[in-house]
């Protein structure tokens, strides 16, 4: 790790997790570059603010040799740990933001389960939630600060760290995904276990989406007491939801999140955007440009043109080209970004992929793709 600079950051990096509580969440450098934040807003820019999902992540080398024989929770609790791979991204390319190094299923190991990353296999849950009664196994009053305090502390020392550069995303997922990875013990191509309670045992299903809520909310909000700017929840398995079981088991707690979010920051006086990102739910679009979030992500299954005129300007919009465009030749790209960028309009938008970056995309055609989206709609933004 490179840490230059302050005195007290160099004294920082010698000293283990346990030393952190000196670094308080204040005094955080000037933010030079609040074009994401204007963005999300609705306001002017002078170009189309960037970033990719999972930007930090194994496509860099700099990430796999970091990550390198460690565990990946281990990681995840190790704050200069998540401060360098958030940063990693930040000195190869002129992103618009940065996203916390986390995972979202930090959260069901706060409310007590065990999850495993497992070579080859991806995250698991050696006992997985089979039956109503097994939501007894859950901590009922989550200490979130002592369960997830290691998250807050990597929030706040890397928004000292990125020197004001750009702002810092913090995230947590759905409570629909969060339940839908509890009962399905790791990824599925049909979440058919988690969606069984759903039709079986709606109660419960209702019970764990609200514990999952009220766990969600308090994590939120300290993060953003930590230091986040911008905060994004991922309901990755809405797709496989449907419209009917969407409205009932996914869209409400999203917009409790929401709701209750806002709330308690407005009593502070603070204002953080929020993003909501409900992967493959075009059917719900209508909805989620309705659900107190600032912004709607998108997934590449949409057309700008069409998402724009669906959510009727009352959102910000960020997405949506296709991961896989990044195979593409750079000419080829920045032809697609251009497409993309005049399909959404310059105006409330957050240019970036419709999922995550996967691992054996090249750097260079990610930097290429950065660059397309600045190029591109600073010469629109001009000709307005
Ligand atoms: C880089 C990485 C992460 N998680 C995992 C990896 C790969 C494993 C490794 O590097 O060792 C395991 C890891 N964690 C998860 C998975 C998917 C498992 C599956 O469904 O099969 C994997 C491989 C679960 C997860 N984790 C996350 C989501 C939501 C986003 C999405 O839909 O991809 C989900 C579904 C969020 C997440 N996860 C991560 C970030 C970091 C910040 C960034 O984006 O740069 C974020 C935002 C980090």
């Amino acid at each position: 790790m490179h840490y230059t600079g302050h005195p007290t950051v160099l004294a920082f990096s010698k000293c283990n997790y346990n030393c952190l509580s000196f670094l308080r969440p204040k005094d955080f450098p000037t933010l030079q570059n609040d074009t994401f934040l204007r963005a999300a807003r609705g306001e002017e820019t002078e170009h189309v603010p960037v970033w990719c999902m999972r930007q930090a992540g194994r496509y860099l080398p700099e990430f796999r040799e970091s990550r390198a024989g460690k565990d990946f929770f281990d990681t995840c609790r190790s704050p200069e740990s998540c401060c360098e791979l958030t940063l990693q991204p930040l000195r190869r390319f002129p992103f618009d933001a940065a996203i916390i190094f986390s995972d979202i299923l930090v959260v069901p190991q706060a409310m007590g389960m065990d999850v495993l990353m497992v070579a080859g296999k991806g995250p698991t849950f050696p006992d997985p939630l089979k039956e109503p009664e097994d939501l007894q196994r859950l901590r009922t009053a989550v200490d979130v600060e002592k369960e997830l305090g290691y998250v807050f502390k990597a929030i706040t020392l890397t928004r000292h760290k990125i020197e004001g550069k750009v702002p810092l995303i913090g995230f947590t997922g759905a409570p629909w995904t969060l339940m839908a990875y509890m009962i399905e013990g790791g990824g599925s191509n049909t979440y058919s276990k988690a969606k069984r309670w759903l039709y079986r045992h709606p109660e419960a299903s209702h019970m764990l989406l609200r514990m999952l809520t009220d766990v969600i909310v308090e994590y939120l909000l300290g993060q953003v007491a930590a230091g986040a700017q911008a905060l994004q929840v991922f309901d990755s398995h809405a797709g496989i939801l449907g419209p009917v079981q969407f409205k009932d088991f996914s869209l409400p707690y999203l917009r409790d999140i929401a709701r209750r979010v806002k709330d308690k920051l407005k009593e502070t006086g603070q204002d953080v955007p929020m993003i909501v990102f409900a992967k493959d739910a075009h059917y719900a679009l209508e909805d989620l440009s309705q659900s107190h979030y600032e912004v709607v992500g998108l997934d590449w299954t949409i057309d700008p043109r069409s998402a724009r005129e669906r959510t009727g300007g009352k959102v910000s919009l960020q997405g949506n080209m296709d991961p896989c465009a990044l195979y593409s030749p750079k000419d080829r790209i920045s032809e697609i970004v251009q497409k993309m960028v005049e399909g959404f309009g310059t105006r409330g938008y957050i240019a970036n992929l419709g999922h995550g970056l996967y691992p054996d995309m090249d750097p260079e055609n990610v930097g290429a793709f950065v660059e397309a989206v600045h190029q591109h709609s600073k010469l629109m933004i001009k000709q307005i």
